[in-house]
């Protein structure tokens, strides 16, 4: 059993209209330790009629909460901070338990995440209007700003604790309510977060917490026409999927997509720099985030010093599970993600890459894999276009920097990309000519909610954190007064 401080936070119910009902009509979830592979609990899915049961309940709760003074919505956002920060070592082993990342992953996850209430408890006192000089004597014209209304969100399994705080702190500052269909990998994070909205003061109806399946619990969100907004994060396959059900009640949309970063590392990099940047945002949450590096490309008077570094570093990782002090490297997810890793490294293999670390399952068997490094990449190799979403490591070389943005850029994704260098004009050439979202510049680590964070192309639309993600849960109203 999983040994929490509080017990309470461990919910397995569903959550609408301020109540914890474990007869929700849909079928029972069950959450799997991806260490284990044992059950951890059976958490209670809902039905459609549960789902719209959630959605009028929390329209019903819009209006009021609308309503209320800014200062006092930001007030409930700081208690709900206050209480993720205050039960964060109990968020994280929750965390660690379903999704299987190391617990010093999972702390930093909880606090990145509680971040986003912290910054929009302020946001929400800054929702500014405008007055627009009037053309006549007669007319005098402004802007304001509302809220949209019921928001759905829908989640992924990678980042839990920190993707729903992205969505819901925004979204009930700026006085929307939210419905939110959580992965069935992870929803344990989900619900413990709605035990501490509750706690918090969030009023019954504002935020729901309803597990289910994406057929039924997803569907429901993206088509019924009280939800005036869709906020999803996880695969562009599924997100362009939403984006087409969503067409005929024109909700509006944020889309946080799938990603293929490419790191560009040059000669005249800091070697110790890109290999501990490079490292970072490869091997973090065992590769399986949307910002993951899935690319390296070092350049030929660097490559061979590269690969060495860099794999010696990995091959050092220690693998465990991810309960355990000092684990780096915790299980994947399922055994479909151990499968996709395994048909990349046999690709890039059959296709001129050699094996420089790791390359196999690891021996604590289940879904614990070898970090692993190919050298000698190439193009043609499956990893070069798809994302990987694991801990594998396809080194590639190039010789000339517009070689680098060229092959960078090519990728349907534009997410994240990363530049190691020391020459400054050399960094703004290369960002400005990059196309993705977010480029880190010596650093692996680009994550702060007080950055936009969101992606070109394939990779999404719209933007999470920063003053900008408030906008994302906005409508503009023009008002022309004639006097
Ligand atoms: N851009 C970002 O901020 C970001 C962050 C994390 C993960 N991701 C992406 O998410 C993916 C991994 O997460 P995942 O496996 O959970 O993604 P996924 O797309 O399979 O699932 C995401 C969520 O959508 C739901 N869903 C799936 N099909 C649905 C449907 N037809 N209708 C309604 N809901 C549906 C799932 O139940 C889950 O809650 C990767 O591609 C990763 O790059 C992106
Ligand atoms: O993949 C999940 C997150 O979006 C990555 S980040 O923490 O926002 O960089």
């Amino acid at each position: 059993m999983l040994k929490l401080n509080d017990t309470e936070l461990l919910r397995t119910g569903v959550f609408i209209n301020g109540a914890w009902s474990d007869s929700a009509g849909g079928p029972a979830i069950p959450v799997y330790n991806p260490a284990t592979g044992q059950v951890i609990v059976e958490v209670n899915g809902a039905d459609r009629e549960a789902t719209v049961n959630a959605i009028e309940g929390a329209a019903d709760a819009q209006k009021d909460w609308a309503a209320r003074p800014a200062k006092e919505r930001s007030a409930i956002l700081r208690r709900w901070f206050d209480l993720v920060v205050a039960n964060s070592e109990d968020l994280a082993r929750i965390l660690t338990a379903e999704q299987g990342k190391p617990l010093a992953e999972a702390r930093g996850e909880i606090l990145y995440g509680a971040a986003f209430f912290e910054w929009f408890a302020e946001e929400a006192k800054r929702v500014y209007g405008e007055t627009i000089p009037s053309p006549d004597r007669e007319r005098r014209m402004m802007v304001m700003k509302q809220p949209i209304g019921v928001c759905g969100a829908i989640t992924p399994w990678n980042f839990p604790m920190a993707m729903i705080p992205r969505k819901a702190a925004p979204a009930l500052a700026a006085g929307c309510t939210m419905v939110l269909k959580p992965a069935s990998a992870t929803p344990l994070s989900a619900l413990a977060l709605g035990e501490l909205a509750s706690r918090a003061g969030v009023p019954a109806g504002v935020f729901q917490v309803v597990p289910g399946s994406a057929s039924v619990v997803g569907e429901e969100i993206v088509t019924n026409p009280l939800v005036r907004k869709i906020t999803f994060t996880g695969s562009t396959e599924v997100g362009s999927h939403l984006m087409a059900k969503a067409a005929p009640t024109v909700k509006k949309l944020s889309l946080e997509l799938g990603g293929n970063a490419p790191v560009l590392v040059f000669d005249d990099a800091d070697l110790e720099v890109a290999v501990k940047g490079a490292i970072a945002t490869k091997f973090r949450n065992m590769g399986q985030t949307c910002v993951c590096a899935n690319r390296i490309y070092v350049q030929d008077g660097i490559y061979d010093h590269f690969v060495e570094a860099f794999s010696k570093a990995v091959g050092a990782m220690k693998v465990g599970d991810g309960m355990q002090e000092g684990t780096e490297q915790g299980p994947l997810i399922d055994t479909d993600a151990v499968l996709k890793v395994q048909e990349h490294i046999e690709d890039a293999l059959a296709n001129g890459g050699t094996l420089a670390t790791g390359g196999k399952p690891h021996a604590l068997g289940g879904t614990f894999f070898e970090p692993t490094v190919i050298a000698n990449a190439s193009a043609d190799m499956k990893i070069a276009r798809e994302e990987t979403f694991g801990p594998v490591a396809p080194l590639f070389r190039f010789t000339e920097e517009a070689d680098a943005i060229r092959v960078a850029n090519d990728t349907e994704y534009g997410l994240a990309a990363y530049v190691f260098t020391r020459d400054n004009a050399r960094i703004w050439r290369v960002t400005e000519g990059l196309e993705f979202g977010v480029v880190g510049v010596n650093t692996g680590n680009t994550s702060y909610e007080g950055s936009p964070f969101g992606g070109w192309k394939l990779s999404g639309v719209g933007r999470e954190g920063s003053h900008h993600g408030i906008d994302e849960f906005l409508e503009i109203k023009y008002v022309c007064i004639a006097h």
